[in-house]
């Protein structure tokens, strides 16, 4: 379908949703087109939720960025899925993605059966198509149509652009008609702040073997702009004194890694050149310990 079909102005909110490492924040970045949510390897890396916001002739499309629905474990595990599901009640449309690569599984249900209760229109999209044959795409489909009665079934490819901007057609069609939600010129709402932290985040967890992605929390305390540079002091917070080693690495080497490598990233977001300052501190348990929640902004 032509996207000016109708002659409509359509704006609202959408997000994707799905099982960890299904390529939700990945498929956030290839719409918006700019790095804005962090992706890794790893299962659960998305803490914060960062709005990326499309701008087109037709439409505003303003996409919240959730981290995955998981069985809780801990007191932050449990928080995060209640904002997962504060988000969905919140959204117009909702793209549940199913990792191509991966047989739909007890979670891809529990999730569809969730998304089944909101009012939101709901779309399948069947990520990572790259790696996979025509067949068990195929399948794959099948198997999704399924699950539950979806608007749509779009199989895509964040990473080769196959049909990205198919999805972002579809996704447009199913939200309502809306003056614009936002100014022409913005592209996320999150503070710069927080997009900082998440950068130095990714840093941090790069190349790190052990399961730290739960351990890591990085708060940023101060930025003073100086002229043309900026100074950023942030905190990055551990669990446990063997963790901050690992952060550390011998001799602060590994430290001075992350620190250089988040730098390129937040000169690039922010236009200026950067000094940054990072300290390892570690927090005992923050993970179960309401307070300390609190205090690192969950
Ligand atoms: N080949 C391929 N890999 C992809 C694609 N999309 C995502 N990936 C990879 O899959 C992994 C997980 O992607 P993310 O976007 O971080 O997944 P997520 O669903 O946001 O993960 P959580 O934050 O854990 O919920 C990363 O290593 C991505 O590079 C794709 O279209 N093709």
């Amino acid at each position: 379908m032509d996207r000016k079909d109708d002659g409509v102005y359509r704006a609202g909110f959408a997000c994707f949703v799905g099982r960890p490492n299904a390529g939700k924040s990945t498929l956030t970045n290839a719409i918006i087109g700019q790095k804005i949510a962090i992706t890794s390897n790893k299962p659960q890396t998305t803490r914060h939720i960062i709005r990326g916001i499309l701008h087109r002739p037709d439409a505003q499309l303003v996409l919240v960025d959730t981290p995955g629905l998981h069985r809780p474990r801990t007191l932050l595990g449990e928080r995060l899925n209640d904002l997962v599901r504060e988000t969905w009640s919140e959204t117009d449309v909702i793209g549940v993605c199913f990792p191509a690569d991966e047989p739909i599984g007890r979670g891809d249900r529990f999730i569809s059966a969730e998304v089944g209760e909101l009012k939101a229109k709901v779309i399948a999209v069947v990520t990572k198509v790259d790696l996979v044959n025509p067949q068990t795409l195929a399948q794959r489909l099948l198997t999704v149509s399924q699950l539950y009665d979806f608007a749509e079934i779009i199989p895509v490819s964040a990473v080769s652009g196959h049909q990205v901007e198919n999805l972002i057609d579809a996704i447009v069609r199913h939200m309502p008609e809306s003056p614009q939600l936002y100014p022409d010129d913005i592209i996320t709402d999150e503070p710069e702040q927080v997009l900082i932290g998440e950068l130095v985040r990714e840093a941090a967890l790069e190349g790190v073997r052990e399961e730290l992605p739960h351990s890591i929390a990085v708060i940023v305390e101060e930025m003073q702009v100086e002229g043309k540079l900026t100074k950023i002091f942030a905190d990055i917070y551990v669990e446990r004194d063997s963790q901050k080693s690992i952060v550390i690495g011998s001799r602060g080497a590994r430290l001075k890694e992350v620190g250089s490598k988040a730098r390129v990233q937040i000169e690039k977001l922010l236009g200026t050149k950067v000094y940054l300052d990072l300290h390892v501190r570690v927090a005992k348990e923050w993970q179960r310990d309401p307070k300390q929640l609190r205090k690192l902004g969950f």
